[in-house]
Parts: C-alpha cells; sequence; structure tokens
C-alpha cells in the first residue's frame, strides 16, 4: 500500500513517518501541492494525509482537487486549526476526516478503522439514495459509502428521488433536512412514510449541528436516525451499519413469522390450505353464517380412481397429478372462496354468500374444468357433493360438511365424474 503526505514541515514529516511505521505504507513525502499532484500522477495511493497550510494551495483546495478525480482514496487533513467552519469546509471538500496535530493518535484511530473497512467488518451491500442538493457533498459521501460496501444514487430534488425510489430497490435512504426551492428533507420523509412501500426502509437524516429542532422533526416524521455534520467517517459508519442491521433482522423475523405461519396452515404439497386452517375457519363462517343469516355452502370433491392413477403411473405422478388437479381447482377460486386439501385425493371448498344452486353450478363447472385437464396426459375427473347451510335452523360446520359427504359419496355409487347436492 502507498501512502501520500503532502507536509511542509520536516518535522511534522518525521513524526507521521514514525506513526506510519507500524503499517504496511510505502511512504512519498512532498511539501507541497504542485508536488502532491505529480507524484499522484505517479503512483496509487491508498491513503493522503495533507497538512491545511502548504506554500501553494490550502489544503482544503488540494483535497478538492483530488476528490474530483478520485472518490475513493482517504484524505486524512493535518491541521492545528479549531475553526469549526474551517474545518466543516474541509469535510464537505471530501476530506475524510480531519486529524488535529495536538491529536495525532487520531490518525492511528481512524486508520484503524478504515484498514478493515469494507465488506469484511461490516456485512453491509446493495444501494443507498441520498437527497442532498450540494455535488460536492453528495460526491464525497459517495466515496464513504463504498468504502462501506454501499453503492450510492444521488438525487438533487424529492422529484428526482421520488423517480429513483420508482425503479430501484435501496438499503437506506438518506436525506439532508435543509433543501433547495423551500424543499425541506422533512416533506422528503414525510412523504416515504405515507407509502407502503417504504415503510421497512431505514431512513437517515443529514442535519446540522445547532439544528436540535429539525432533528427532532426528522424523527417524529419518521427518521430511524439522525447524523450531524461535519459527519464524521466513523459515526456515519456505525449508525449505517445500525439501521441497516435492524432492518435485516425484522426483514428476517418476518420471512420466518410468514414461513411457521404457511408450514401451520398450507398443505405442502400442493400449497392449499390445509385440513386444520380451513376447519378452524369454517367453524367461524358458520358462526357468523348463522348470525346473519347469511348462505354459505360447502363442496367436497375427490379424485375418481386416484389409486389406480398411483398403481399405473406411480406415486410420484400421482403427486403430480394432485398439484395440477390443486392449481386448476384454485385457479376457479376467488379470494374469497376458500379451498384446501383434506387428505389423499380429497379437496374442500367453502363458499360464502352462496346457495344451494349457485354451488351446484360452481361444482358443475368445476367438474368440466377438470375433466379437460388431463394432468400428466392422465384422463382425469372429479366427483363433487355439494350441501349448503340451512335457512330453517342453525347449522354447524360439521353437519353440512357431512351432508356434503354424503352426496359425494352418491355422486362416486351414480358412477363418479358428476356433482350431487343435498338440501338440508
Ligand atoms: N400419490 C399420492 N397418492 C396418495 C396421496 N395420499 C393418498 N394417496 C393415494 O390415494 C389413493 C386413494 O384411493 P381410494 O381411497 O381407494 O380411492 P380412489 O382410488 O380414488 O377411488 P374412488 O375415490 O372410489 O374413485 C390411495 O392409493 C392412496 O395411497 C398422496 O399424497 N400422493
Amino acid at each position: 500500500m502507498q501512502a501520500l503526505i503532502v507536509e511542509p514541515s520536516p518535522t511534522y514529516q518525521r513524526i507521521l513517518s514514525r506513526m506510519l511505521e507500524s503499517y504496511d505504507f510505502q511512504l512519498t513525502f512532498v511539501d507541497s501541492a504542485t508536488a502532491g499532484f505529480r507524484a499522484l500522477t505517479q503512483h496509487q495511493f491508498q491513503m493522503i494525509c495533507v497538512a491545511m497550510y502548504l506554500p501553494d494551495l490550502t489544503g482544503i483546495d488540494f483535497c478538492q482537487h483530488v476528490r474530483q478525480r478520485n472518490s475513493e482514496v482517504p484524505i486524512f487533513i493535518v491541521t492545528s486549526e479549531t475553526d469549526p467552519e474551517l474545518l466543516s469546509s474541509a469535510l464537505t471538500a471530501g476530506a475524510s476526516d480531519i486529524i488535529r496535530k495536538d491529536d495525532l493518535p487520531r490518525l492511528e484511530e481512524s486508520l484503524h478503522a478504515l484498514i478493515p473497512l469494507g465488506p469484511f467488518r461490516y456485512n453491509i451491500s446493495g444501494k443507498a439514495l441520498y437527497l442532498e442538493d450540494s455535488l460536492t457533498v453528495a460526491k464525497a459521501t459517495d466515496a464513504k459509502l463504498k468504502r462501506l460496501g454501499l453503492q450510492m444514487d444521488h438525487a438533487f430534488s424529492i422529484q428526482q428521488a421520488l423517480q429513483l425510489l420508482d425503479n430501484n430497490k435501496y438499503e437506506l435512504i438518506m436525506t439532508d433536512i435543509v433543501l433547495q426551492d423551500n424543499e425541506t428533507g422533512i416533506d422528503f420523509i414525510q412523504r416515504l412514510r405515507a407509502d407502503n412501500r417504504f415503510a421497512q426502509t431505514p431512513i437517515l437524516a443529514v442535519t446540522s449541528l445547532e439544528s436540535v429542532h429539525r432533528r427532532i422533526q426528522a424523527l417524529q416524521s419518521g427518521a430511524n436516525d439522525y447524523i450531524s455534520k461535519p459527519v464524521l467517517d466513523e459515526e456515519l459508519f456505525a449508525r449505517i451499519n445500525n439501521l441497516i442491521s435492524a432492518t435485516r433482522l425484522i426483514e428476517q423475523l418476518t420471512r420466518e413469522r410468514q414461513r411457521l405461519l404457511e408450514l401451520a396452515t398450507k398443505d405442502h404439497l400442493t400449497g392449499l390450505y390445509n385440513r386444520h386452517f380451513l376447519t378452524e375457519l369454517a367453524k367461524r363462517r358458520f358462526a357468523e353464517a348463522n348470525r346473519q343469516q347469511q348462505a354459505l355452502a360447502v363442496l367436497v370433491l375427490d379424485i375418481d380412481h386416484f389409486k389406480q392413477i398411483n398403481d399405473q403411473f406411480g406415486h410420484q405422478t400421482g403427486d403430480k397429478v394432485l398439484k395440477r388437479v390443486a392449481t386448476a381447482l384454485q385457479a376457479q377460486c376467488t379470494t374469497e372462496q376458500y379451498l384446501a386439501r383434506f387428505g389423499g385425493e380429497e379437496f374442500v371448498l367453502l363458499l360464502p354468500d352462496c346457495n344451494l344452486s349457485t354451488a351446484h353450478d360452481k361444482a358443475q363447472q368445476l367438474c368440466q374444468a377438470l375433466q379437460q385437464l388431463q394432468p400428466e396426459g392422465i384422463n382425469t375427473s372429479v366427483s363433487i357433493g355439494v350441501a349448503c347451510l340451512s335457512t330453517a335452523r342453525e347449522e354447524y360446520f360439521d353437519e353440512v360438511f357431512a351432508r356434503a359427504d354424503k352426496a359425494l359419496y352418491q355422486a362416486k355409487q351414480q358412477g363418479r365424474n358428476q356433482v350431487i347436492a343435498l338440501a338440508p
């Protein structure tokens, strides 16, 4: 690794040389910005230290020039200056950190943080969006985020940011709070939080140090965290890492919850609801329908001669037939019509707001659809029993299911591939 030290004072050159000894750097010392620019054309540097005051330029100007061509290399400005405005403009110019001459060990700390940085220390990847009206600040931030493993898209205005959000997926959204043209980052955060698509995306607000009121407003609007300008690299990295890690944890928990829910409610072969889920749902729906005197019908469907399909084509083909039949049945159902695999080659369909005649028509439609399906090239048919809730008295799922099952038995007895409906 190569490091460039742009430092006119021989004393500080020596001090820096000793400090950097323990790092595996090849050091190039120059005493002016002009010599520094020349060195940059000759070598590829992985780190630059520059004094604030050089004979030909300031360290800030030097830094700004370097950043125009190289957004990645860490640049440390070494100075005795304490003026906050000057230090802030150094960071705006793209400096990675400012090292005070009376606090040189900080350079070691920064280097220490810098060297193991990247995907190894922070397991971060993906893209971040930054709404910021200053191109210089955006470029400097881009370089910092790259070191963290994040690609950055930059937007100058809320409109531009919203367009980027329509077409990209971001792990993190950062926004400056004070923007041009009467826009504020607060407006942007509020719009994001009103949009379900970005409910989980972490938002980091970038505010000025003195504006406590704006920081509170940003958090109240839905920002997850804030960082104050001038932004210190290590603080930025730690906050981004925390935000993204927390979001990933929530996503992981949501996926896990979804998986457990599927396991508890779905049949693993066909992906339809399982017997347990449908029975529980049907119990609730029957109680409701009795109370509100609504129609409710149950269909019991059974594939005809399925044992023969298994025997003739094998169990695996039998499974494929079951899946194809399930998909075909599901395709004929709305989201309000609940289809379950009850076991083996038997399916149950719960039809809310459906009387016996409509349920019978629906069953006919399913019966015909399956006759034409030919799953795995095999002639397949179903028999269907239909029953519905009595309008004269309260009935519960077990009773209506038993009647539909009896109707199914009759359909089988009468030659299969047909529908029988039994009135209450
Ligand atoms: N491939 C496969 N077969 C299954 C599964 N579950 C049950 N079966 C088989 O389904 C067949 C059901 O046979 P039966 O109950 O005799 O009924 P059937 O042959 O369809 O005859 P009918 O219903 O009277 O028309 C049995 O051979 C079971 O082994 C499954 O998950 N996969």
